[in-house]
């Protein structure tokens, strides 16, 4: 919800249906994805499908956090800068040694980083504070109990749960995931996305750009996105506004596809590739109340793959994804934060928005001081602004005119 705002009245457009009702379309098109186990090396940015429990406590055993001397510490009670105290050295114990034999009293083992603690020792004591001796060691320092010691399940008790579903699969949740010892993981498969873009005017980039076109832009940018929402992309080559070549290009690519996402020839022209080819084919196209993004397309391709068709204007492409999208892909792979992190935002200038729609303009918070200031204005084509914005503002279809010092949600992007 937006404060200080003042909204207008009777000013809604009927024939645009509300940005939560295809919201809601889109959302049940993408059933979650099955689980799989999958060794954790290919486990990155996937969301874990099950809690992972602990077989085993970490650390599994107590251990010494220092090179030094595995010690008794009633042998030492006396022990000071200017009295050390001499202990015979019994054993060296390196990390990985596993028939560690006990402590004799008044005897010291040699002990590294890592390696298991001894019977009977109950402090290290750190090798700069000896004499560094291997048969006889010359002590100055009287250890406490439990000096150096790293115990038995101080980090992660037997049984307890390290990992909850949903959680996405980061570098740390990896290396705890392996330290106590699984080697595959139980998680979704990522959503499998085709991607589109449609238009006579696209040149690949790279090649000599002619008046009247323009480098194609949405295909790259969307695959990223997807790929950057844990789905996996095939970036198919655009196509002109040609219905025949439409189906050409999607036909051979259906199998194995979840979702077909296409940009472009949604709108009300002469020449809508995509609403020609897909209408009547299982796709329904409608008018969104927001801005950007305003015209869209939603269902199944002849029954099959779920299809989204998002308009050909750069910035009107990118928001759609985020607003319709990128939840989906991210809740069908099994995220449990589908949703970008949502935070509350004082605006540094005043805004005007036209009544009726969802506003999503681009913007620069300030995490500091918790302000944002819009960047570039609302024309759908300005993308290099949005390439420059940290967030989206989300300003309610009702809302008209918001004084600076109001208060906006933002969603907060990469
Ligand atoms: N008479 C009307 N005209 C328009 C309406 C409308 O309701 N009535 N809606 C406007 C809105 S809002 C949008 S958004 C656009 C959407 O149009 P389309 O989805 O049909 O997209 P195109 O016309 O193909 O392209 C729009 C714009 O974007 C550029 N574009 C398209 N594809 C790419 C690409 N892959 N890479 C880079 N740029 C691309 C294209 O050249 C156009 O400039 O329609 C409005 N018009
Ligand atoms: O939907 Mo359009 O995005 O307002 O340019």
């Amino acid at each position: 919800m937006t404060d200080d705002r003042c909204v207008s009245h009777g000013t809604g457009t009927p024939d645009l249906i509300p940005v939560t009702q295809h919201r809601d379309a889109v959302a049940a098109l993408v059933a979650p994805t099955p689980v799989r186990s999958v060794p954790l090396a290919d486990c990155l940015g996937l969301a874990l499908a099950e809690d992972l429990r602990s077989p085993i406590p970490l650390p599994p055993f107590d251990n010494s956090a220092m090179d030094g001397y595995a010690v008794r510490s009633v042998d030492l009670v006396e022990a000071d800068a200017d009295a050390p105290v001499a202990l015979p050295v019994g054993e060296d114990i390196p990390a990985g040694r596993v028939d560690v034999p006990p402590l004799q009293p008044g005897t010291a083992h040699r002990i590294m980083t890592g390696a298991q603690l001894p019977p009977g020792a109950d402090a290290v004591v750190p090798v700069e504070r000896t004499d560094g001796g291997v048969r006889e060691v010359r002590i100055g320092l009287a250890a406490q109990p439990g000096a150096h010691v790293r115990r038995a399940g101080e980090d992660v008790g037997a049984e307890a749960t390290v990992l909850t579903a949903g959680t996405a699969l980061t570098p740390a949740r990896l290396g705890v995931a392996a330290a106590v010892g699984a080697a595959e993981l139980p998680v979704h498969r990522p959503a499998r996305v085709l991607v589109l873009s449609t238009g006579s005017e696209l040149v690949e980039p790279g090649e000599p750009l002619h008046p009247g076109q323009i480098y194609e832009s949405n295909g790259l940018m969307l695959a990223a996105a997807v790929r950057d929402a844990g789905a996996t992309a095939r970036l198919l080559r655009f196509v002109p506004d040609d219905v025949d070549q439409f189906h050409a290009a999607l036909e051979p690519e259906l199998a194995g596809t979840d979702l077909i996402l296409t940009t472009g020839g949604v709108s009300a022209g002469a020449y809508e590739v995509v609403k020609d080819a897909l209408a009547g084919q299982g796709v329904e196209f409608t008018k969104v109340a927001m801005q950007p993004g305003m015209p869209q397309g939603s269902g199944r391709y002849r029954g099959g793959p779920a299809v989204v068709a998002l308009p050909g204007n750069p910035v009107s492409a990118m928001v759609s994804f985020e607003v319709f999208v990128r939840p989906v892909l991210r809740s069908a792979a099994g995220h449990r934060d589908a949703h970008r992190p949502v935070r509350r935002a004082e605006l540094t200038e005043p805004l005007r928005t036209p009544a009726g729609k969802r506003q999503y303009r681009r913007g620069r918070f300030d995490p500091v001081s918790g302000a944002v200031a819009l960047h570039g204005g609302p024309g759908s084509h300005l993308l290099s602004a949005l390439a420059e914005a940290d967030c989206l503002l989300e300003i309610p279809e009702e809302v008209t005119d918001l004084p600076a010092g109001s208060t906006v949600d933002i969603w907060l992007l990469d």
